[in-house]
């Protein structure tokens, strides 16, 4: 049985040929049809011609990076699976174009790009989408001459003669931005080549006689940090500048003269440049560089920026911070598309708003006027070829192919007046600001107070007159609610200061407070320490005591007194003898004269010595114990010791 014949590939086509598309005549150079013949077999280097328009439109060329040979002939293999398990699996048939790019030049102006076997839901049925309306389409083998002949020239004559011009460099990583721009020492890219054109043209008619004017270059990037983004001067120590408006403050103009120059100062640059290995690209941009070239005699600027490139986190292996840095980098892209588109959608349609996408990244607020459409801008869009950048160059065409619509009507010196009157606006606004902050609101008051009065002695129409009116009651209300504010505000400023003067009065109480306590515990340390001392000095005094009352028993026994009325001392509290000897109570240290247990009148005395000055002691006890009918006796030994004449007890 005959095999099915495969479907036929649909083909879809994107953004029709420009209407302004040369007339169908003979081909008129050999070049061309080299290009036709390009278009079927992808042969080296080609430069299309350009495509003669009568509107300026934006233009969009798409260089096509040369696949590496890793990736050349590298088939998608897909096995089906047997139905008899036994039998080894079958190799999907290679359909057509398998291994082959998925990307090819279809015309100076267009490609189509196929959707790889690998994602086809029925591999029977092949997907082709045509993109055109680009200003070229650069093969793989095109070189960076050929690049530079047909996207850098024109821009340079603009500049050259006084106008402003931007290239931007965007596509996914690793397609050869970086390559297209700077290129390397050997290949040099389309700003060395620039630079060079720069100082080999001559200036002027005159040229020849004169010396060589004097340009200016600045080179910075602008960066993520953490969430937030920065700009850094890679021309000086990595010098952080700041953006206000479209101006970058800071930044350093370094003259150039002539191209070695010129060329050192930019490869210091990039040695400068945030780049990283990442699984896409072992030197990957980390950052938006962006290179401009000052006119010496005019207000002209050559911007070029290399755009860091949109990255897939599943390719690029990025994780932490470089992932970080990958979200930067993809949304300072999505933000860049998003005006252009706004600006697209805005001139197909007036009524819709220019969005203002641009205030979103600094990228887009630096570039406004070329995102708004004020001054002219070209894009030149980098992609790979490969099977496996099928997604990330369908992105790019899909999304790049709405910028190829955008018209330029209002151009260049108008824009430099724009911008120049938005500038202006905006400092008059700030002065204004700052005049009214400074200028006292009654000085006003009265200002205008007068004005209207001189104004009421003029004749004026019935109409005047009623707003005339409208704006005196206006003024008046205003000048009441003025005047209840300040009024308001003074007496806040009374109860605040009065607040504050309380504040230093319980301040200074406080402190007073703290001294005194400081003194107290003073005190309370010192008397602490006394009673330790008188402690310790009574305790030895108690067993000196104790002994001396042993011997007094001995002693009343000798003398024939009743042993039983001798008194013991000691230095523990044992109760109290009387109110006299509360009189003691002052002292630090305590006494008590027991009575003996047997005695018939038992009695005790307590009393507290003071540095054991016992001959207070004595004095009370006898005085106290006469009163209560006691003689006081005092053993030799203790009398001794207290310095007492006789203690005696009867
Ligand atoms: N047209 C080309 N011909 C030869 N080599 C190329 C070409 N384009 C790119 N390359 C090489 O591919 C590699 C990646 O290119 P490049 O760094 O320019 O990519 P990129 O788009 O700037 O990437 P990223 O956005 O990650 O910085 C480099 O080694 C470069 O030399």
């Amino acid at each position: 049985m005959e095999p099915a014949s495969p479907a036929p590939p649909t083909t879809v086509r994107r953004n029709t040929p420009r209407r302004a598309r040369p007339p169908a005549t003979p081909k008129p150079s050999s070049l061309a049809r080299l290009l036709d013949d390009q278009a079927e077999d992808a042969p080296p280097a080609s430069v299309p011609p350009p495509p003669p328009s009568h509107e300026e439109r934006l233009n969009v060329f798409l260089r096509i990076r040369p696949m590496p040979d890793r990736d050349r002939g590298k088939a998608p293999t897909r096995s089906i699976p047997a139905k008899d398990p036994r039998r080894k699996p079958r190799q999907a048939p290679a359909g057509p174009g398998a291994g082959d790019p998925c990307l090819v030049p279809t015309g100076p102006n267009s490609v189509a790009l196929t959707v790889p076997h690998s994602r086809l839901v029925d591999p029977k049925r092949g997907r082709t989408e045509v993109f055109d309306g680009f200003s070229a389409v650069f093969s793989p083998g095109s070189t960076q001459h050929d690049i530079f002949a047909r996207v850098m020239n024109p821009l340079l004559d603009d500049f050259l003669g006084g106008k402003s011009a931007l290239l931007v460099a965007m596509g996914p990583t690793g397609s050869g931005k970086t390559h297209t721009i700077f290129g390397s020492p050997r290949n040099p890219g389309i700003l060395p080549l620039a630079l060079r054109q720069i100082f080999n043209a001559p200036h002027g008619n005159n040229a020849a006689t004169k010396p060589a004017r004097s340009f200016s270059l600045s080179m910075f990037e602008i960066l993520s940090e953490g969430k937030g983004e920065r700009i850094l001067d890679l021309l000086s120590d990595a010098v952080e500048c700041i953006l206000q408006q479209s101006a970058i403050k800071g930044l350093q103009e370094v003259p150039i003269s002539n191209f070695a120059d010129a060329e050192s100062l930019v490869s210091r640059g990039m040695l400068k440049r945030s780049t990283a290995a990442t699984n896409a690209n072992s030197k990957s941009s980390r950052s938006q560089c962006i290179i401009t070239i000052h006119h010496p005699s005019s207000s002209a600027v050559l911007t070029i920026a290399d755009l860091a490139g949109a990255e897939r986190e599943r390719k690029t292996g990025n994780a932490g911070s470089r992932l970080l840095e990958s979200n930067f980098i993809n949304n300072t892209s999505m933000v860049f598309g998003l005006c252009l588109r706004s600006l697209h959608e805005h001139q197909k349609n007036q009524k819709k708003p220019l969005e203002k996408h641009f205030k979103n990244s600094m990228l887009t607020r630096y570039l406004r006027d070329y995102l708004e459409g004020r001054k002219k801008m070209t894009l030149i869009l980098t992609v790979k070829s490969a099977d496996d950048d099928y997604l990330d160059t369908s992105f790019l065409l899909r999304q790049a192919s709405p910028y190829m619509k955008i018209k330029y009507t209002s151009l260049e010196d108008s824009s430099d007046l724009v911008s120049q009157k938005r500038s202006n606006a905006s400092l008059i606004c700030q002065e204004n600001k700052k005049k009214r902050k400074v200028e006292k609101p009654e000085v006003l008051v009265v200002e205008r107070k007068e004005n209207i009065d001189t104004d009421n002695t003029a004749k004026v129409s019935a109409k005047d007159v009623a707003h005339h009116k409208f704006l005196n009651s206006e003024l008046q209300r205003v000048s009441r609610s003025e005047a209840i504010m300040t009024n308001f505000a003074r007496a806040f400023w009374t109860v605040l200061k009065q607040y504050k003067q309380k504040l230093l009065e319980s301040e200074n109480a406080a402190g007073s407070m703290k001294e005194l306590i400081r003194d107290q515990d003073i005190q309370i340390m010192e008397l602490k320490k006394e009673l330790e001392v008188l402690n310790s000095r009574c305790s030895r005094e108690k067993v000196t005591v104790t002994e001396d009352a042993s011997v007094n028993q001995d002693d009343s026994v000798l003398s024939g007194q009743g042993g039983g009325n001798m008194i013991s001392l000691s230095n523990k509290h044992k109760g109290s003898y009387g109110a006299s000897v509360d009189n003691f109570h002052e002292v630090s240290k305590e006494f008590t004269c027991d009575g003996p247990e047997n005695s018939s009148t038992p009695f005790s005395l307590k009393g507290e010595c003071v540095s054991c000055d016992t001959s207070s002691i004595s004095f009370i006890a006898e005085q106290e114990l006469s009163s209560s009918g006691l003689k006081v006796f005092c053993a030799p030994r203790m009398s001794k010791m207290f310095g007492i004449s006789h203690i005696n007890l009867q």
